[in-house]
């Protein structure tokens, strides 16, 4: 039975997440979107469950709502203490969601208190005087200054933090913090510190560990997949938690779709089309007709099968130096420009699913959620890894009659600023 369980606002993050605790000894299951009444559903033998959101980005009402149905689920599954998974670069508005979600997941658990650690020094992020890092730019002088759907203006994580929230914001210096687990847990024992929603410095992984170790009574944790680091699973260092084993194909049909903005997959984007057949998404043709663009799409990818057999095409969205469409350019009548894409590639990825693909490498938070879901797929389970945050996972797609069982798929779900640059061309040798 589970004890841990997490619930993470997009499905790159959840499959970051579960990374980091298949590597701390967790058998971990990831269950997508929010959960069905039946209790557990897929948890059985696992030791962690984190369920998928498609939340970060929703309104507050319904991610609050699908937050707190997860939260019952994982505790119908007996599931005793809890981690919300946010992004590792705080993608947020004024209105939420990491407040609104992180207050109601106090309030099922009848608790006034909790951290709040996005720090991530695998892949740069760090936080010192409440200030998020992206390696060496504060976050706001970040390329996350200009995310299509979350731009961040600031990087003081109090000042981000604080409307969104109905507690009381405070700090934890890195100064505490840097002493180990014993200082931290005496702060957070002081009267003086208060309840609310606690901001750690956090600039290393030691400090991840007594951050960890500290608060392992508290019900609730918060943060990005680095506070992870510092769990350990019932069977650290056991067979059984080792990532499972890819789907049995020896030449399956690949494909990447990316729909994601990010400075990391730009350079992807770069590095796949000098060495892969590729396709842009052409936004202008997907208002004119939806259907018509992507069957051209996915007729591009089957002929390129063909043509280029053992590449995977790539169909993406924005290039190294694309401008992004931001929600104030959107169209006076016709989806805004992230919808339509991730319409287009989630149709893309359920024909060339239906064609024959078996290893999809999606690149981006949201566009992967528009995918999984639009595939079926129920759980995912965690394979080789790609580097810090990703890795492959398979899964079954829902079966769509007793005679047509689901697919079983490679999949990997990468967060837009994670990976190598070569990551579109290098990620298929670790399946083989
Ligand atoms: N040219 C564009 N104009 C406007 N929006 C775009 C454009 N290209 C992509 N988008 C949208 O930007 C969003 C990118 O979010 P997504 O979460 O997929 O990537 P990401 O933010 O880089 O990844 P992550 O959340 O894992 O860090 C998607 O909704 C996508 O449809
Ligand atoms: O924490 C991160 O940066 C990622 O897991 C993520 O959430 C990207 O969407």
């Amino acid at each position: 039975m589970p004890t841990l369980g997490a619930i993470a606002d997009d499905f790159t993050g959840a499959t970051d997440l579960a990374t980091m605790l298949v590597a701390g000894g967790f058998r971990t299951e990831v269950l997508v979107g929010p959960p069905e009444p039946a209790a557990g559903e897929g948890a059985g033998a696992a030791d962690a469950v984190v369920v998928a959101l498609k939340s970060r980005t929703a309104p507050v009402d319904r991610a609050v709502t699908e937050s707190v149905a997860a939260l019952a689920a994982l505790r119908r599954a007996g599931c005793t203490r809890f981690y919300f998974k946010y992004c590792s670069t705080f993608d947020s508005t004024a209105h939420g969601n990491i407040g609104p979600v992180t207050d109601a997941l106090l309030a099922e658990l009848g608790q006034r208190r909790t951290v709040v650690v996005p720090s991530f020094p695998a892949t740069g992020r760090t936080v010192y005087r409440a200030r998020l890092f992206v390696h060496d730019d504060l976050l706001d002088e970040s390329p996350m200054r200009h995310h299509p759907l979350t731009p961040m203006r600031d990087a003081h994580l109090g000042r981000l933090l604080a409307p969104q929230t109905g507690h009381p914001v405070r700090l934890l210096p890195h100064e505490t913090v840097r002493q180990g687990a014993a200082a931290v847990r005496s702060a957070l024992a002081d009267p003086a510190l208060g309840d609310g929603l606690i901001v750690a410095d956090a600039t290393t992984d030691e400090d991840l560990r007594a951050l960890a170790t500290a608060t392992q009574d508290l019900p609730l944790v918060t943060g990005a997949a680095g506070l992870a680091l510092g769990l350990s699973g019932p069977r650290a260092g056991a067979a059984e938690a080792r990532a499972a084993a890819a789907a049995p194909y020896a030449h399956a049909k690949s494909v990447v779709l990316s729909g994601s903005a990010s400075a990391a997959t730009r350079a992807q984007v770069a590095h796949g089309m000098a060495h892969l057949p590729h396709r842009k998404l052409d936004l202008r043709r997907l208002r004119e007709g939806f259907e018509s663009a992507t069957a051209e799409l996915t007729d591009f990818v089957t002929r390129s099968w063909e043509q280029s057999p053992g590449l995977p095409p790539l169909l993406y969205a924005v290039g190294e130096d694309d401008e992004v469409e931001d929600a104030s350019q959107a169209p006076a009548a016709g989806p805004p420009a992230g919808e339509l894409i991730e319409a287009a590639l989630a149709r893309c990825a359920r024909d060339l699913v239906r064609a024959g693909a078996r290893r999809l490498l999606v690149a981006g938070g949201e566009t992967s959620g528009a995918v999984v879901t639009a595939l079926g797929v129920r759980t995912l389970r965690i394979g080789a890894p790609l580097g810090p945050g990703v890795s492959w996972a398979t899964a079954e797609t829902r079966p769509k009659t007793e005679a047509e069982p689901g697919a079983l798929l490679d999949l990997a779900l990468k967060s837009g600023n994670f990976g190598s640059t070569d990551l579109f061309t290098s990620a298929w040798k670790e399946l083989s």
